[in-house]
Order: structure tokens, then sequence, then C-alpha cells
């Protein structure tokens, strides 16, 4: 039957314009909080201390000690300077990285977070958080991980480097192709994937061109915001358990993974579900996988997982990896297919689908 799904909506407050983040202060009142911990990383502390002095006796402090992937120890750090200073909710500026520790003091706490996102990554809507102990990355979902209120601001995006826009970009790209094709779709995730790539497909040629283009970066945090969403609303697939290997057992930087696995992936899983795969081909004009790739050359993405620092040799331990536990696919996986997949990636070519 071609209609036959289940449909949740999210609960969160989502805020979207130019210079919206001067509303942070209301919205801490909104929720009925009174003193925020401004969560940012070493990078964007300045922009941090800026957000707490403009929300004055609404800000209880400034953390800045944010890194990739959630460490636990930086969790604890941050859990300690919530208790002394006595906040009652987080404000999170910033990408994956300040959200994922907005969502780790969250998840131990229940206080509420506030997401400002500065890059596409899109986990400021979902309720996923991916923490490291002692080297080990696990991923939870709980109710207690979303964030209640998420305020795009594009003005806040215009500083975003143009390398980690274009990964950034394509990163959130690959929540939407996965979420096409994902066992637990709905109408609307479908909808929103298509107008996410949409998005991307119209403003990262763009922001690569002017990067200060505030209608462009509008452009790009809306695809954040849709990408995300379908990212937190179904399940995703082979795409993402690559990069997650890549990234958790290699130590690949996460947006370059994706951007550079997007392609390969794709065109791996069109083989099976082209219908499904079809708005790719028609938004991108090609081929699934040649057409991303494409698009990701000619924005001046990273191609080849070599660039990372990965060796020819770290393949087979991560095909390996990536296919000894089972999980869902729309086209059935096995070692040596990921293996030659993953050469692909790694020597940078482009698919040939
Ligand atoms: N749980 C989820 O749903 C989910 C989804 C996507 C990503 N993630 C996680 O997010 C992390 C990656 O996040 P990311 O790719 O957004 O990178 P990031 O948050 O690590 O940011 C990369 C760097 O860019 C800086 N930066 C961010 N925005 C900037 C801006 N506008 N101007 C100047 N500098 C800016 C940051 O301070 C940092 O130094 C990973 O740990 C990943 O696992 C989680
Ligand atoms: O690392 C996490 O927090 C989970 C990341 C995730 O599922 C989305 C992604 O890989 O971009």
């Amino acid at each position: 039957m071609k209609h036959e799904f289940v449909y949740s909506t999210s609960p969160a407050h989502i805020v979207f314009g130019e210079g919206k983040s001067a509303t942070t202060g209301e919205w801490i009142e909104n929720i009925g909080c009174r003193r925020a911990l401004v969560l940012s990383t070493p990078q964007q502390q300045a922009d941090a201390e800026e957000l707490a002095a403009l929300l004055g006796h609404r800000a209880a402090g400034v953390f800045a000690r944010a890194v990739m992937h959630t460490p636990v120890d930086v969790t604890e750090q941050a859990m300690e300077t919530v208790r002394q200073t006595v906040a009652d909710c987080v404000v999170s500026l910033g990408g994956g990285s300040t959200t994922g520790l907005g969502k780790a003091i969250a998840y131990r706490t229940d206080l509420p977070q506030i997401v400002i996102p500065t890059t596409y990554a899109g986990s400021e809507v979902t309720p996923i958080l991916g923490q490291t102990e002692r080297g080990v990355k696990t991923t939870v979902r709980g109710a207690s991980i979303l964030p209640e209120v998420v305020i795009y601001d594009p003005s806040l995006t215009t500083g975003l480097p143009v390398a980690m826009s274009v990964t950034s970009g394509l990163n959130a790209m690959a929540h939407a192709v996965e979420a096409l094709y994902a066992k637990d779709r709905n109408p609307i995730s479908s909808l929103m994937a298509v107008e996410g790539l949409r998005a991307f497909k119209t403003s990262l040629p763009q922001i690569v061109q002017t990067p200060q283009d505030l209608e462009r970066r509008s452009e790009a945090l809306y695809g954040a915001w849709l990408c995300g969403t379908v990212l937190g609303t179904v399940g995703m697939a082979l795409h993402h358990k690559i990069c997650h290997t890549l990234g958790g057992s290699f130590d690949t930087p996460h947006a370059e993974t994706h951007a550079i696995m997007l392609p390969h992936t794709a065109a791996f899983n069109a083989l099976a579900v082209p219908d499904l795969l079809a708005p790719v081909a028609d938004i991108f004009q090609g081929p699934v996988g040649g057409s991303l790739w494409d698009f990701a050359k000619n924005i001046g993405a990273p191609l080849a997982l070599k660039g990372l620092g990965l060796s020819e040799a770290d393949l087979d331990r991560a095909a390996e990896i990536a296919t000894e536990r089972p999980y869902w696919n729309p086209r059935p996986i096995d070692r040596q297919s990921i293996r030659a997949l993953l050469q692909d990636a790694w020597e940078g070519k482009r698919p040939a689908d």
C-alpha cells in the first residue's frame, strides 16, 4: 500500500530570522527559566561572551570548552560549572559540537536547552546524543536530549569559513538522502528531505562565491533545519554507519567524512531504490552518485578519504567494523562490497552509476 506510516511532530519551538538571536533572553523567560549557562567552543568564546553580555542578569556564565564528539570528561567539567553558577538552562551557541555538550548536560539534568546553530550539522533538532568515553563513541536517544528552542539567525553564520560551510552543508544533505529511503519514512519527512536538498543545491554554490550573502546563508540554514529534522525523525542507514565507523574508529573529521562518502553511499543504494532516490537525480541533474560528486567537486569539497589521513591499510578494518553487526539498509551489504566502496572513496573516484 502506498500510504502506511506513523508521523510524530517535534515539540520544539523553531524561531527563524535575521537578528533573532537577540530574542534569546525572551525565550529563556518563555520556557520558565531565569539563568542560562552559555556554551561554545574555544573558537567561538568571544561570540558566547557577547551573547552573555546581551543576556545580562539572565546569563549565569559562559563555558567555552566544547569539543567534537562530546567527550564525557568535558561534560563533567561543564556539569560542575552548571552547579556552581546555579544555571537553570543552557544556551548552546555554535555547531554540532556545542549542541552536543548542551544535550549531554540536558541528558544528565533535564535542564531545558536553547540552541543557536552556526553550522548546518542539524543536531539542534534531533533527540540524538553521541558522546565519547575512553575513545569509544556511543549514541543515545531520548526526549530530554531534544532542545526546547532553536533560534536560526543567519547573521551568525556569515563567519563560517567557506570550506566548513561546504562540508557542513554536505553533512546535512546526507541526512536528507538517507531519509528518502529510510524504512520508517513518511510523506512529510520525504517532502522535507527534498526541500532541504533543493535549499543546499541553490545556496551552497552561491555561498562559495559570496560568503557574506545573508539571503543565501538563510537558505542554507533553512536547509539545515529541514535536513536535521529528518535525521531526528527517521532512521539512517549505510551512509551514517560508515561515517560513524570512520569518525569513531579512525578519528576522521565529521563533516568532511560525510562530504566524501555521500556520493558513494548514494550511488550504492540507488541501484536498489532508484525510484526513492529519483528526486536526487532530478535536483542534481544526473545519475545519483555522479551528480552529487560533481556538485561536491564544483563547490570545492574534499573528495578523497586519503586526504583525511586514513591509510589504505585502514580500509579493511573499516569495512569489517561497518559490516560486523547487521542493520537495515535498502540494499543488502557485505564486507566485500563495502570494502570496494571505501576504496573508491579513498581514491576520490567519481561513482560510476
Ligand atoms: N546528534 C546529532 O544529531 C548530530 C548531528 C550532526 C552532527 N553531530 C555532531 O556534531 C559534531 C560536528 O559538528 P559540526 O560539524 O557542526 O562542527 P563543530 O561544531 O565542531 O564546529 C567546527 C568548528 O567551527 C567553528 N564554528 C562553528 N560555527 C562557526 C561560525 N559560524 N563561524 C566561525 N566558526 C564557527 C566551531 O567553533 C568549531 O571550531 C560532531 O561531534 C557530530 O557527531 C551530531
Ligand atoms: O555523533 C552524534 O551525535 C550522532 C551523529 C549523527 O547521527 C548524525 C551525523 O553523523 O551527522
